[in-house]
């Protein structure tokens, strides 16, 4: 355990003043105690000699007084006196014995009457004593004074006086214990003293040592301290200098040292922050590559903390730099190498080592790294950049202030046809045409801009080698020195041909239609809103033609959609040709084609034209090898008469062109007022029907449809009725292709099915035998998704089997997606559904084209039935279809069947079934019950015409 100055020092001094101060405390106490016993020794002996004395002197007086007493008597031997003067006397304190001698030394009296012995002599002579002299003889237990008894010179005799000395000695006795009393108490009392005396020279001493070694300790403590600072490296020393002694001059030589060493010395702190605000990562390590200092940029650097690096292995952080490298090479210097970090990444660094040695001998090695990481992928950027410039597809030319060039790349070079040094120093700007509006000095402006704003971008034409022009868009930047001054400029150029090549196709698309070349929609709206402006300004005329090719979509199911589209582009060179250039014809998109007949005088103007148009539908048009022949039907609307904007021209020439398919196709037709009428009319049944449809206006009629062969009725026929409150009875021909237009068609043709299930269910229920319904169904409803579904629910919630019901769809609707619809009728002749082909002969399609839908029955259409009995075509053409309709397996109803020739006919060509007036008209409902009812006399006198001879 460390002592301090204090208890090394200041304890043992205390000890050793506490110990001297005993030790003269015994001394004191033990040479006290001797001369106590001394003095009370010679006390007690000078009291004895005192009392001796006395008594002597006593002795004496009494002995001298008796001799002179008594020398009458004895001169006289009166020994009453002589006893009497003894008695006197031996009654004295201290008196044994008044003894009287005659001169022979006989006793003559010993002071007691009839004291035996009496003439005892004196044991020594008393004749020597002489007058006046007295002798004194002490004894063992008495002291004897004798005493001459002179009567003048004469002797008379002696006296001898025994004192006993018992009563000295117990005065001796008494005085000496008093003196021995006293002396102890005295002892007592200097003990005590002197053991205060100590104590309080012991603590002064104590006290004493305290304060001097206080004194002492604390400055040498502050020194210390201070020189524990100092070894830290804190070299801003505190400690106090006023003292005017040793310890003072220490603290100020030490101060002085302090401040020495503050400007001399450099400290671990010091060094400390030096390393540790060093921005390179640094390492110190034994030789043997042990680390034992890193600073804190390492730490960063490798994302480790400070004590996981020390200890660990200089080839683990720097794997290129075993520590055997740097002793064998002594210094390193800007290696460039890397680093391992925390978690393995290798970071870039410049290294930098050396061998630390002191005293000759090698005592570490020290790594100082520099994180080169930013430069490494500025390296990298750079290479990246000069890459991208030598292989970019841009141009890039870089070019001073005043425009010269100083260096291009390749794709500028060879935009240009030159090589990179052929272009340098040339002038920027004799490459660029046009560039921004053709100014003076394009690239002396563009340099002006950079300067100003730091940038310039534009599109400019750069001539090519070959002498065309390439658009460019045209980036210039400025790049500056460090002065921030413009030193040159870079230029990159982005190249627009293929970007304006595809606007313009873009633009194209936008405007042309792809198949034929010809302007599409947009553009024909756009040069006939022109044409009206025009028209409108000069006062005349134009007209609008609105084509439409005949069966155009047979073409494409049956010859592929290829063909249909050169069929289009073929029916597009010719629409041209026959046309002047400043008409504009347009496909609009399908099979529909419009042209814009310009400044015409009259009407009959643009019946030449459509004339001459018509006239190049009556050649075939060369397809890859095919003559193709297609027709075209054509309305015409002419502005101002029909209609003052593009949009109703349009919408005119489209409802005459539908004019003109309804009269027989392959004509032309101008619009009319009649037709606005029925356009008009349109409007009120589309809005009548929706009304009717809220308000269950509709009803159904059913028609018979009867055996040719047995002439028995084999199912009826539904048909919709619509009774408008105020155009009265609208027959189905007008309104059902308006609903068919307004959508409206969906909900009537299922109102149409349920209802007609709903019929069927209810004779079914009145035990009247209806063997099939046929039910009508549009193109449009044919098409719904739904509609397959919609008739497997309204069957099960009717009851009625899917054999009941038999569908009628038309030529037209079939073929209008040929694959769609097989598949649909797949469906539907797969739950059970009679499919029966409509209004057969109409269309367009050919017999053996029925082969691929699923169909049992054909209705041939009354516009055949009714001249067979007058026309010997119509008769063929009937009789061969029954024909064909047979081979194929289906049965064939004749519709329109009006008299008996026609039944008698029909039979003949062994038609299977008939449906016309000559048997019924369509009833309603309840007509139908009544006549079913009636039973099957009426029925077959009904039904049975013929037989009855009716
Ligand atoms: N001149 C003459 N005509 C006869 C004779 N026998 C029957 N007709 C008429 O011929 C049409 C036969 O129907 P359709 O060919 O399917 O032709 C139908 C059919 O395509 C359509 N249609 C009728 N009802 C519906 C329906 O509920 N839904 C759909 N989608 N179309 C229907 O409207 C067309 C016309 O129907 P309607 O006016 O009812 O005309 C019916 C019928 O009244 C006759 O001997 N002489």
């Amino acid at each position: 355990m460390r002592g301090g100055l204090f208890r090394r020092y200041a304890i043992p001094f205390l000890a050793l003043i506490a110990g001297v101060a005993a030790a003269i405390t015994t001394a004191h106490l033990l040479l006290l105690g001797q001369a106590m016993h001394s003095a009370s020794q010679s006390s007690a002996e000078a009291l004895e000699k005192a009392l001796y004395a006395q008594l002597e002197q006593r002795g004496r007086l009494l002995a001298g007084f008796l001799a002179d007493d008594l020398v009458n008597s004895v001169y006289n031997y009166d020994m009453a006196t002589i006893q009497e003067t003894l008695v006197t006397v031996t009654g004295q304190p201290d008196v044994a014995h008044a003894l009287i001698y005659d001169t022979d030394g006989q006793m003559l009296h010993d002071g007691r009457q009839g004291i035996p012995g009496f003439s005892r002599p004196v044991d020594s002579p008393l004749d020597d004593l002489r007058a006046g002299e007295m002798r004194l003889r002490r004894l063992a237990e008495t002291l004897e004074v004798d005493a001459p008894i002179l009567l003048g010179e004469r002797p008379l005799g002696a006296v001898r006086l025994v004192l006993s000395l018992e009563g000295i000695r117990a005065g001796i006795d008494a005085s000496r214990s008093r003196i021995d009393a006293v002396a102890d108490a005295s002892f007592y009392r200097d003990i005590v003293a002197t053991a205060l005396i100590s104590l309080v020279l012991m603590a002064v001493g104590g006290g004493l040592a305290l304060w001097v070694t206080r004194r002492l300790v604390r400055p040498i403590r502050q020194l210390a301290q201070s020189a524990d600072r100092v070894g830290k490296g804190d070299y801003n020393i505190e400690v106090d200098s006023r003292r005017d002694d040793e310890l003072g001059d220490l603290a100020r030589s030490f101060q002085a040292m302090g401040r020495n060493l503050a400007h001399t010395t450099i400290s671990k702190q010091y060094l400390d922050n030096i390393i540790g605000s060093m921005e390179n990562a640094l390492l110190v390590s034994t030789p043997e590559g042990r680390v034992t200092l890193v600073n804190r940029a390492l730490c960063v650097l490798l994302g480790q903390a400070e004590k996981d690096l020390i200890g660990s292995q200089v080839t683990d952080l720097a794997p290129e730099v075993p520590p055997q490298r740097l002793l064998s090479e002594g210094i390193i210097n800007g290696l460039e190498t890397w680093l391992t970090s925390r978690g393995g990444r290798p970071i870039p660094v410049s290294l930098s080592g050396s061998v630390m040695h002191e005293n000759g001998t090698v005592r570490g090695l020290v790594l100082v790294a520099q994180d080169i990481t930013e430069r490494k992928q500025a390296e990298e950027q750079l290479r990246l950049a000069s890459s991208v410039f030598a292989n970019t597809s841009e141009g890039i030319v870089i070019i001073d202030e005043r425009g010269v060039i100083r260096m291009v790349n390749g794709a500028f070079a060879q935009l240009v046809g030159r090589s990179p040094a052929q272009l340098n120093d040339k002038v920027f700007g004799e490459f660029l045409v046009d560039a921004i509006g053709g100014r003076e000095d394009p690239v002396g402006e563009i340099v002006e801009a950079v300067v100003r704003k730091g940038q310039w971008e534009g599109e400019i034409s750069v001539q090519r080698g070959d002498g065309t022009r390439a658009p460019q868009w045209l980036t210039v930047s400025a790049v500056r020195d460090d002065a921030g001054a413009l030193s040159q400029c870079a230029c990159i150029l982005l190249d627009l041909t293929e970007l304006r090549d595809a606007e313009e196709r873009v633009r194209h698309l936008a405007y042309f239609d792809t198949i034929t070349g010809l302007p599409n929609r947009t553009l024909f709206q756009d040069r006939l809103e022109h044409a009206l402006a025009h028209a409108n300004r000069e006062g005349h005329r134009l007209a609008v033609l609105f084509l439409d090719l005949d069966r155009f979509k047979s073409v494409n199911d049956t010859l592929g959609h290829a063909m249909g589209d050169q069929l289009l582009a073929a029916v597009a060179r010719g629409l041209s040709r026959s046309l002047r250039a400043e008409d504009t014809v347009a496909r609009l998109g399908g099979d529909e084609f419009a042209v814009i007949v310009d400044n015409i005088a009259q009407a009959e103007d643009v019946a030449q034209v459509a004339a001459k148009v018509m006239e190049i539908f009556g050649r075939p048009f060369q397809v890859t090898g095919h003559d193709l022949f297609t027709s075209a039907s054509i309305g015409i609307s002419v502005y101002p008469d029909d209609a003052r904007d593009g949009e109703g021209l349009l919408r005119n020439a489209d409802t005459a062109m539908y004019r003109a398919k309804e009269r027989g196709r392959n004509s032309y037709q101008f619009f009319t007022s009649d037709m606005n009428a029925r356009a008009l009319e349109h409007m009120a049944l589309e809005h009548g029907m929706r009304r009717a449809l809220e308000r269950d206006e509709f009803r159904l009629a059913y028609q018979p449809i009867v055996d040719l062969e047995t002439r028995e009725p084999v199912g009826m026929e539904a048909l919709v009725r619509w009774t408008h409150p105020q155009l009265g009875e609208v027959p189905p021909g007008r309104f059902i292709p308006v609903a068919e237009d307004c959508g409206l068609i969906g909900r009537l043709g299922e109102w149409v099915l349920t209802e007609a299930c709903r019929q069927l269910s209810a004779w079914r229920r009145e035990g009247i035998t209806v063997q099939r319904l046929a039910v009508n169904i549009s193109s449009r409803q044919f098409y719904d998704p739904q509609l397959v579904d919609r008739i497997q629910d309204i069957l099960a919630s009717s009851g009625i089997a899917p054999t009941d019901l038999s569908l009628e769809l038309t030529e037209r609707t079939l073929i209008d997606d040929v694959e769609g619809s097989t598949g649909i009728l797949t469906r539907l002749h797969e739950l059970g559904l009679e499919i029966a082909l409509d209004d057969f002969g109409t269309g367009y399609s050919a017999l053996g084209f029925l082969k691929r839908f699923p169909i049992q029955l054909l209705k041939v259409d009354a516009s055949f039935v009714n001249d067979i009995a007058l026309d010997d075509d119509d008769a063929a053409l009937v009789e061969g279809i029954v024909t064909l309709a047979h081979n194929l397996g289906l049965k064939v109803v004749a519709e329109g069947v009006e008299n008996l020739d026609q039944v008698h006919l029909l039979a003949g060509y062994g038609c299977d079934y008939a449906q016309g007036y000559f048997f019924a008209r369509p009833l309603s409902a309840q007509q139908m019950t009544d006549v079913l009812l009636q039973g099957q006399g009426l029925s077959a006198r009904k039904f049975n015409r013929d037989r009855a001879g009716t």
